[in-house]
């Protein structure tokens, strides 16, 4: 009796496949309304990998573009003024290449810190709006010490959890894994997503909030390994950096997909909750 009642809840619980745990055991019962339902880790995907590859390289190589003509000393000044620096610079590349420009400012929900809106352009169905940046660890790898009052770590279908947490232990454990990673002169991962000014605008996807039953989700997360084509030049732009150097899978990404057309001044928001048949 006792037995049954033990498997059936840990079924239950086995098939909410995400996102923050801490998150799901305070607010389920507020918000029933909101649970996405997908049935299997196949479905899980609204657009193919492919297109989510096409619209980092898009975005990527105008970032490195944008880069090299930076540091090339033979422009003409018309060519300096193109090339602004910093902040204006990335979203600009980004508005440029992709057609729109997200940013973190304080959310619209009470009591919910920042948030992430559209700024600039229109969002289209099915496109890469943004990207889950952080440490990833393999579901039998140790998180405990990272976790600890961390609202950032992200649950994938498969267990791989994904720390965003730009402060703290998280903060320096992410550090440490990207410059042991780097092969010679090339960064295999960016850690400027642990800043304010990301090189990367899109890796601020761990700052998006939760929908609520006034405010329906309009991106949803989408796991996604970078494949071994992705040129090595532009994995200095990739937010994500495997916590062991032994994993010998394709690395991790999590990004978010538009689940609709987004204008400039909507805040963005994400399902933390998942639940897979
Ligand atoms: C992954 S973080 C999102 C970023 C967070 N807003 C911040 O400023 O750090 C998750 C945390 O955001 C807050 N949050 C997310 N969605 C919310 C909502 N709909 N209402 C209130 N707080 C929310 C909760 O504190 C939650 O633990």
């Amino acid at each position: 009796m006792f037995k049954s009642v033990l498997s059936r809840v840990q079924s239950k619980w086995k098939s909410y496949r995400h996102r923050f745990v801490p998150w799901i055991v305070l607010n389920l019962s507020k918000n029933e309304k909101t649970l996405r339902k997908v049935s299997g880790r196949s479905h899980d995907k609204l657009v193919p990998d492919d297109e989510v590859t096409n619209n980092l390289l898009r975005l990527f190589w105008f970032l490195h573009g944008r880069k090299s003509c930076q540091t090339s000393s033979v422009l003409s000044s018309n060519d300096h003024e193109e090339c602004r620096t910093g902040e204006a610079c990335v979203h600009d590349a980004m508005l440029r290449s992709l057609g729109f420009c997200i940013h973190r400012m304080p959310s619209t929900l009470p009591f919910a810190g920042t948030g992430v809106f559209v700024t600039r352009g229109v969002v289209p169905k099915g496109a890469t709006i943004a990207m889950y940046p952080g440490t990833i660890y393999q579901a039998y790898e140790p998180i405990l010490l990272q976790s600890i009052c961390n609202p950032f770590v992200f649950r994938c279908i498969d267990g791989v959890l994904v720390d965003g947490n730009d402060k703290g232990i998280s903060k320096m454990v992410f550090r440490s894994c990207s410059a042991r990673d780097r092969l010679g002169p090339f960064l295999t991962s960016d850690t400027s997503w642990l800043t304010a000014n990301p090189l990367n605008p899109l890796a601020v996807g761990q700052y998006v909030n939760n929908c609520s039953n006034e405010k329906s989700a309009n991106v949803c997360y989408q796991e996604y390994e970078v494949p071994s084509h992705f040129p090595l030049e532009l994995r200095q732009y990739l937010p994500n950096v495997n916590y062991s150097q032994e994993t010998q899978k394709p690395l991790r990404c999590v990004v978010l997909v538009s689940l609709r057309e987004i204008e400039a001044g909507e805040e963005l928001f994400s399902n933390y909750f998942t639940i897979v048949h």
